[in-house]
Formats: C-alpha cells, structure tokens, sequence
C-alpha cells in the first residue's frame, strides 16, 4: 500500500514573554472546531519555510521574512490517530508585519501558555506545544 505523507507546516505567532495566536479550524474541515497553530499544507517541491510564508499570508494576511521563523518542533503520526500519515513541523515568529486577520474562516486569537495547554486541540498540537513552550521557559 502506497501511503501519501501530509506535511504541514504551522507558525507560533509569539507577543511578548507568553501570549500566542491560535486558530480555530470551521467546523466543516477535518478537525472542525479545535485550536490550531496557523498554517497548512506543503506543497510539491515547496520548500517548507516558505510555505509557511505563503500559508500565514493567506490565512492571516500577514508578511514574515523567512529569516524570522524559527524551527521549535516537529510532531508526526504515521496514520494512527490521524486518517492519514502527517508530518508537521513547528516555527517560532516574533516579528511579522500587518494585523492577523481569520481570512480563510474559523476565528483566531490570542492565548497565554497556560490557556493554549488548556484548549480544545488535534493530538500532535499537544505534542507542539509543550515542544514551543519548552524553548520559551527562562
Ligand atoms: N495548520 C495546521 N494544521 C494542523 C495542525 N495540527 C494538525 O493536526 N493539523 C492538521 O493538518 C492538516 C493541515 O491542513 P490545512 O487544512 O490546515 O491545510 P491547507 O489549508 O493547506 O489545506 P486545505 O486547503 O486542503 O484545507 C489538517 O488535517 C489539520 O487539522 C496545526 O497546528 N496547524
């Protein structure tokens, strides 16, 4: 059996010592209704930092320099729990331009660390959190 990989690229906008942006899937879409890092799929040949560029553009309608996105996790599930295998790698952004906006539906906003552990999320988002929050401790 041949299995196609999913890889999605996700960004934790950071504010400050602890506060970052989540967003909530629409409810129609896999994963309708739980708490999310911004971003989404990979695409062929994409190179993933810039996907991500790509994804927060339009998801958010925000402009980030690559240089600013910093690798702070990786979670995978081989098919498991998710309908199929997924890999999703994990960015820090301190700094972007423009105001987040829900462009693409659902909602966002804004969670500090002890919120974000407590939010209604996918199983490898609890995996990347602790994985963000990890590198934020003093
Ligand atoms: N963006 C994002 N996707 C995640 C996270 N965690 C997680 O399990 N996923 C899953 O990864 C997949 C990414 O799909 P997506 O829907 O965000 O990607 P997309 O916008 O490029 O795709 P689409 O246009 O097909 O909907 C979804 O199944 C989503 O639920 C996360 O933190 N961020």
């Amino acid at each position: 059996m041949s299995e196609h990989v999913v890889w999605v690229v996700a960004g934790a906008l950071v504010n400050g010592a602890d506060a970052c942006l989540m967003h909530r899937r629409p409810y129609e879409k896999h994963h309708g209704g739980l708490w999310e890092f911004p971003g989404g799929k990979v695409e062929d040949a994409e190179i993933p930092v810039k996907a991500l560029v790509r994804e927060l553009r339009e998801e958010l309608g925000i402009v980030v320099d690559p240089g600013d996105c910093e690798a702070v996790g990786f979670a995978e599930d081989a098919g498991e729990q998710s309908p199929f295998p997924i890999v999703i790698l994990l960015y820090r952004i301190h700094q972007w331009q423009g105001e987040p906006r829900a462009l693409e539906g659902g909602r966002i906003a804004w969670f500090a660390r002890a919120e974000v552990a407590e939010l209604d999320k996918p199983p490898l988002d609890r995996v990347l959190a602790a994985q963000l929050f990890e590198k934020l401790s003093p």
